[in-house]
């Protein structure tokens, strides 16, 4: 099986924690756009979907399922999104696309994480990906400086400006011990909007696709 066969079959499995009538949260990548192909097939079971970002918000539009916006929602049922990285206490690193600020706002509002990934993402330490980190641009230096002080090597990501006008500084050499404590940590830096670690808000269940089937997790 390819790497997009395994990430399609995660992504459908995800089909099964849509509840009936509900809004759904939707997240950004390759992953996501197999799930929200497939929220397509169903999209007369539900009231909608909040999306991560503008390529999510467009692939729903195209295919009739209605967005609604997170202003009109208190909280929602189920989030499904990717990851770049996922370890063992479900922790991840996001924002290889991204969307990571939007993609954290969405999960913040939802009661349950559905992570949809295909085996290659699993690891024991995360920090073998570079960490997105995004940035007010006009803070840009200052923030490369202090993330090189805490010991990673920022690098900006060229020509690319995400949804909401910022910069993203990939971050190479982080030793990830503590994901928590380095996500609140990096969030302390003046400048920054948020770093693509999710440690203090996790994924709930992960749905990892190999060879041999989609193994459903539960954070223990
Ligand atoms: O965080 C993300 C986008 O900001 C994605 O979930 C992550 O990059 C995984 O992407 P893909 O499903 O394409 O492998």
């Amino acid at each position: 099986m390819t790497q997009d066969e395994l990430k399609k079959a995660a992504a459908l499995a995800a089909l099964d924690y849509v509840l009936e009538g509900a809004i759904i949260g939707v997240g950004t990548g390759s992953t996501v756009n197999h799930f929200i192909d497939g929220l397509g097939g169903i999209k007369a079971r539900i009231t909608g979907a909040v999306s991560s970002s503008e390529a999510s918000s467009a692939r729903l539009r195209a295919l009739g399922i209605p967005l609604v916006d997170l202003a009109e929602v208190d909280e929602l049922p189920v989030y499904v999104d990717g990851a770049d990285e996922i370890d063992g206490g479900f922790s991840m690193i996001k924002g290889g696309g991204g969307a990571l600020t939007r993609e954290k706002i969405v999960a913040a509002v939802s009661r349950r994480f559905v992570c949809i990934c295909d085996a290659s993402k699993q690891v024991a330490t995360l920090g073998r990906f570079p960490l997105p980190v995004e940035v007010i641009p006009m803070a840009a230096r200052h923030v490369a400086r202090e993330l090189a002080a805490l010991g990673g090597q920022p690098k900006l990501r060229e020509g690319f400006v995400t949804d909401n006008g910022n910069l993203i500084l990939d971050v190479h050499g982080l030793a990830i011990a503590e994901p928590a404590k380095l996500e609140a940590r990096i969030n302390q830096i003046v400048g920054v909007v948020t770093n693509g670690l999710f440690a203090q808000r996790g994924a709930d269940v992960l749905l990892l696709a190999a060879p041999e089937g989609v193994r459903r997790e539960q954070r223990g």
